[in-house]
């Protein structure tokens, strides 16, 4: 099929990496999560390479089973900040909590995210899964709310924001020194929002930016995570597993974002890959096994117990079969640890296999750049993705996929040369998102 738009790159940028042991990599610093200089480094690399977005995901909870780069690493929406100034055009997103903040604090913190970077701000709503993080915020683990109620707050906590976010109409400030009117009250709207889970006044002390709204991303794949996404966001991001499987989520996605009323184009979404690019097979082999023989089995077993609430999978055999775990897992990562129980059982995989799968992740997304710029442009084409979210495994990964990947598709016709706008709704192909008072008037 011959699609009329392009595809799109956003750049996680994980510091000493996503992987349990890619710390110990001789090219990864250790401090390389609390590194502005790195964080600048990899920003401006997605930049040179045209990508919509610079990700920077977060969490709420560690203890001592953590991977490397959450026991020390940057909050997201001060990284940012700092990265709008040391880019131009790439979109900054970042993962806030909807389960542990305040909606008008975080409201605020993104309207000034936006504005200090001319309209690039992007949310990543999440709900949080671990339970112990109720731990970090004067509650009890009991007092941890339920999958569902997670959902449920998310939405009307999305909503509070958005109201608050259209506080001030466009042209409210109007600073007309000589009458003394810094603002015109008529165009001051005040939330007033009571409901099940908020009460929030307003209205907020920022004007809306450049690109009306900051861009909502959500990334939970669960029903309740598609139906927020459907009903409210602007873009997702979901897990990459294979091509009929994304193929599937997408057209389930699309077709529920219709049954909101809303246009299907205008929920971009992208499965997350890490790709891994040599100039021949064996070499792409080459650079992985450098990751695979850093990682035991016992911290393969820790990152994999970390999406199931830390369950400790030492209590098993490792080479007996996956084991049933019944529900354990449902109320944390939810689509996460649904897939890795259906999938070990498809493919009769033992503990230690899945283990290390999860640990050391190698997707179809391998080989020479060619081949990866083929499958990018099948799962774009085939409509699996309106764009992807790129990971990093192997150090390097995104110098690789800009220098070698990028330009094929560029020469292909598949992706920009360059940046349509200068905000990331502009860049996402979206509109201009309009005040809810401008639309009741017209
Ligand atoms: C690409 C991607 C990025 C994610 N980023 C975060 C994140 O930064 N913080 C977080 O708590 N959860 C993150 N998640 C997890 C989801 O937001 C969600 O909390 C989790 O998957 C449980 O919800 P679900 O059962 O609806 O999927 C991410 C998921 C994906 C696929």
């Amino acid at each position: 099929m011959v699609r009329q738009d392009k595809i799109r790159f956003g750049a996680i940028i994980h510091g000493v990496g996503g992987n349990i042991s890619s710390w110990r990599h001789p090219k990864v610093a250790s401090n390389q999560s609390v590194s502005l200089p790195f964080y600048i480094q990899q920003a401006q690399k997605a930049e040179q390479g045209k990508f919509d977005v610079a990700f920077i995901a977060d969490g709420l909870f560690i203890n001592e089973k953590s991977i490397p780069h959450f026991l020390n690493r940057f909050e997201p929406i001060t990284i940012l900040s700092a990265l709008a100034v040391a880019t131009k055009n790439i979109g900054l997103v970042g993962t806030v909590s909807t389960s542990y903040s305040e909606p008008f604090t975080v409201a605020r913190q993104f309207a000034s995210l936006d504005h200090i970077s001319g309209g690039r701000a992007g949310w990543n709503v999440v709900t949080t899964p671990l339970e112990s993080t109720a731990l970090n915020y004067n509650k009890t683990i009991e007092q941890h709310p339920s999958h569902a109620e997670r959902y449920q707050i998310a939405e009307e906590y999305l909503e509070v924001a958005r109201g608050l976010w259209d506080s001030w109409e466009d042209d409210a400030f109007i600073a007309d020194v000589e009458n003394d009117v810094f603002f015109d009250s008529t165009k001051l709207h005040t939330l007033n929002h009571q409901g099940n889970y908020f009460s929030v006044q307003g209205p907020l002390n920022i004007a809306r930016s450049k690109q009306g709204q900051p861009v909502i991303f959500q990334a939970g794949s669960s029903d309740a995570g598609i139906r927020l996404a459907a009903k409210d966001a602007d873009a997702i991001f979901t897990h990459g597993s294979s091509l009929e499987e994304s193929q599937k989520f997408y057209k389930r996605l699309k077709t529920e974002v219709e049954a909101f009323g809303r246009n299907p184009d205008e929920v971009k979404i992208f499965p997350g890959i890490s790709p891994i690019i040599g100039d021949t097979l064996e070499e792409a082999e080459a650079k992985y096994q450098e990751i695979v023989e850093l990682v035991s089995i016992e911290r393969a077993l820790a990152y994999l117990g970390r999406y199931f609430d830390h369950h400790d999978f030492t209590q098993y055999d490792v080479d007996a079969p996956f084991p049933e775990l019944g529900d354990i897992g449902a109320n944390s990562f939810r689509s996460t640890t649904d897939y890795i129980k259906k999938y070990a059982k498809q493919e009769g995989l033992t503990l230690r296999q899945v283990a290390l799968r999860e640990a050391t992740p190698k997707t179809a997304f391998f080989g020479t750049a060619e081949h990866v710029a083929d499958l990018v442009q099948k799962w774009f084409e085939q409509e699996a993705a309106d764009g992807f979210i790129i990971g990093v495994t192997v150090p390097g990964a995104l110098e690789d996929f800009v220098d070698k990947v990028v330009p094929i598709l560029q020469t292909r016709g598949l992706y920009r040369e360059e940046y349509e706008a200068d905000t990331l709704r502009g860049n996402l192909g979206l509109p201009f998102k309009e005040s809810r008072y401008i639309k009741q008037s017209v």
